[in-house]
């Protein structure tokens, strides 16, 4: 515990280097680690309360590969530094599990962030960590928030199910696209664009200025006659070269007034709310599913009902129903004897 409160004091009281470590903890794959980074955030919640942190806005980035979201990452941050924020940048990669790759882990890019002392550049965690992206990515943010990081960015390759899962533990999706890649509302079809709050067509310069603002069109017309994203919110199409420090500021503005509208409508908690839900359930299952594996008298339990399965003296689904009305009844027993 000794190890715990250190840790959160660290954090707290803004060290990079306490920050990385809990990050690293929260996203160890070690039954040992899942423990203690318990024990970080009780330790954290108690810390904070005496010295609360105001939430920071979650923005994910997504977009296809080359879409030019690092570049970008980079010219955004660096105004919202400028205006004196605190900014973090996490990559979600929910690909790593399978493929081992990094989005960010072997690039040198975002450098200037990277070396900001109001930045904090983090690539994406390893593969196999417990309890699963979300509540990993989202245990992370919670970190950079009690660190103080005001602006919490999360980059992903929008390349499937990745966009979805930050769309869920974020409060504005970003979808960047690029033009000239010939393939028109490509997007539209891959369902990239359903959770967007904002759409910025990228690299509008040189000789892609006019594709891009061709493209822009095109989206912005399939938008408006898509269903609203929320009331009071329909997804703007903005173009954006982040050579140009007025576009990137033009997408900032965007970014304010989607933060601005949302928090006077009451989105912006019923957001969280709803994320805190879903993440809640998830996050029980895994620990319940970890439990369940790990547990030697469950183990035993699992391992008699299989050979009973095996011996054809009872269906699958029997003997799963049966155990698992066992563990709810050990459970109210456990609860009736505390
Ligand atoms: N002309 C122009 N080129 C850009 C712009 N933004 C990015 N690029 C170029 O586009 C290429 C891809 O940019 P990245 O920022 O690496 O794109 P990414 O989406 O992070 O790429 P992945 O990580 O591979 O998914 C690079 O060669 C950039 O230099 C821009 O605003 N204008």
């Amino acid at each position: 515990m000794a190890g715990a409160i250190r840790l959160a004091a660290g954090v707290v009281e803004g060290s990079r280097a306490a920050l990385s470590r809990a990050i690293t903890l929260v996203e160890s794959s070690l039954p040992d680690d899942f423990a203690r980074a318990t024990e970080l955030f009780v330790e954290l919640t108690r810390q904070q309360a005496r010295r609360p942190t105001a939430h920071a806005l979650r923005v994910g980035i997504t977009g296809p590969p080359g879409a030019g979201k690092s570049t970008f990452i980079e010219a955004l941050g660096r105004q919202l530094l400028d205006g004196g924020k605190r900014l973090a940048v996490l990559a979600v990669d929910p690909s790593s599990a399978t493929s081992g790759g990094s989005i960010l882990g072997d690039k040198t890019r975002m450098h200037a962030l990277a070396c900001h002392p109001s930045a904090f550049v983090r690539p994406s965690p390893s593969s196999g960590a417990l309890g699963g992206v979300a509540l990993r990515t989202h245990d992370a943010a919670l970190l950079c928030e009690a660190a103080g990081f005001d602006h919490v960015l999360f980059e992903t390759v929008g390349v499937g199910q990745s966009e979805v899962e930050v769309a869920n533990m974020v409060d504005m999706t970003v979808v960047l696209l690029p033009p000239g890649s010939g393939d028109g509302l490509q997007a539209i079809k891959r369902g990239l664009i359903e959770h967007a709050d904002l759409i910025v067509v990228t690299k509008a310069d040189g000789e892609l200025r006019a594709p891009a603002a061709a493209l822009a069109r095109e989206y912005a017309t399939a938008m408006s006659m898509l269903r609203r994203r929320w009331r009071g919110w329909r997804t703007p199409v903005l173009t954006c070269s982040s050579h140009s420090p007025a576009d990137v500021r033009a997408v900032l503005g965007c970014v304010r007034d989607f933060h601005a509208t949302a928090l006077r409508s009451g989105r912006f908690e019923q957001n969280r709310s709803e994320q805190e839900l879903r993440l809640l359930f998830s996050a029980v299952q895994g620990e319940l599913a970890f439990r369940l594996r790990t547990d030697a008298r469950i183990n035993a339990l699992i391992r008699e009902q299989h050979r009973r399965i095996v011996g054809g003296e009872v269906a699958p689904r029997v003997a799963a129903d049966c155990l698992s009305t066992l563990f709810v009844e050990r459970m109210r027993g456990g609860q009736s004897a505390q």
